[in-house]
């Protein structure tokens, strides 16, 4: 198979750290407005993670790391024993932007590990972690490519849901990298992108990424995901995931668990992609998992024009959880976990 060209797939960079400051590419401009906001301060990230400026999993874990470095800003401390101390209310304001994604409180708790032992220079040792952090999850995401467009036959259509590109990671994405990796060796002809209501991530986002790379995605209404999938046109159905379950549940976008479902009648395959920094062992099953609901009035409107009457009733849970029966493959930088349960996960992540 040919070799993957990463560069050309991946251009895109969400998360710029300049020195004094954390730039963030913001996605609720996307596609029609390319406009970095600049966050000064950690309580500045908090607020980004939370109005979705940054959003992913993988991309709000490395946000917050670099939330805390910009904390450490804002605090004296002699070594890092101290330092962790008086850092402790603004990572819990961090941690606290977002429930559902583990890699944003896995994250904290590697920036709380970068300062047990720090001297005086415990400042920059959490830059660099949270430099480390991002590096790692870049050449996760690669590695996961390869090992996700393995398991794709040449010939094969792909249907994805919300984004999983480079703006939710480091870059080349999780899921959206195996759709990358998948097209640059040939192996997926058709890409299918969700447009993933409310929030409109697969509409807006995933079908931006992958124009820039001259993949040409088709765009589908997230209700004509069964009928696509009926119609032949499509052999597996690729995504992400924002918290793996110690059995293998696992928590993604809200639509997820019914695309799960369809395939299965379908008789289509069903893969995750995913770095290890998403996986939870300590997390039995998806029932433990806290599913994040916001603001209703996200689905009120689409671009400017309202959707629904005024004061209409309405639930905007933004996750759910596909229960592992429903999983064909779980693909981390680790490798594949093939019809995952919980000695599988167990056997991946002993400890
Ligand atoms: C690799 S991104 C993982 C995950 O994050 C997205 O959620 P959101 O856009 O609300 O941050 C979506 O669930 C992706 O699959």
């Amino acid at each position: 198979m040919t070799d993957i060209d990463f560069d050309r797939y991946d251009r895109i960079r969400p998360i710029r750290w300049t020195g004094d400051a954390l730039e963030l590419l913001d996605q609720r401009r996307l596609p029609f407005q390319v406009e970095y906001v600049r966050c000064g301060d950690s309580d500045a990230v908090a607020a980004a993670i939370h109005a979705l400026t940054v959003r992913g999993a993988p991309a709000i874990g490395i946000a917050a790391a670099w939330g805390a470095v910009l904390a450490a800003r804002e605090v004296e401390a002699a070594d890092g024993v101290a330092a962790l101390a008086a850092l402790e209310p603004a990572l819990q304001r961090l941690n606290a932007a977002r429930p559902t994604a583990v890699n944003l409180a896995w994250a904290l708790a590697r920036m709380r590990g970068a300062l047990a032992g720090a001297g005086a220079d415990w400042r920059a040792r959490l830059e660099r972690e949270a430099q480390a952090i991002a590096e790692e999850d870049l050449a996760a995401n690669r590695r996961m490519g390869a090992l996700g467009a393995a398991l794709i036959a040449p010939g094969s259509g792909v249907l994805t849901h919300c984004n999983t590109g480079s703006l939710a990671t480091a870059g080349f994405g999780t899921a959206l990298g195996v759709i990358r990796a998948g097209v640059a060796q040939g192996r997926i002809d058709r890409v299918y992108a969700g447009e993933t209501r409310p929030w409109l991530q697969g509409a807006r986002l995933t079908v931006w990424e992958l124009e820039q790379d001259g993949i040409a995605p088709t765009l589908i209404a997230d209700a004509a995901a069964s009928h696509l999938m009926k119609s032949g046109q499509v052999q597996w159905v690729v995504v992400g995931a924002d918290r793996i379950c110690a059995n293998g549940d696992t928590a993604n976008k809200i639509g997820t668990y019914q695309l799960a479902i369809a395939a299965r009648h379908h008789g289509l395959k069903f893969m995750v992609a995913a770095p290890s920094s998403t996986v939870d062992m300590a997390t039995p099953s998806g029932d433990a998992i806290e599913i994040e609901e916001r603001d209703p009035g996200e689905l009120f409107g689409v671009g400017g024009v309202r959707t629904a009457a005024e004061n209409v009733g309405a639930w905007n849970p933004v996750f759910d959880v596909t229960p592992h029966e429903l999983i064909d493959a779980i693909v981390t930088e680790r490798g594949v976990i093939e019809r995952p349960d919980a000695a599988a996960m167990r056997a991946a992540f002993p400890g």
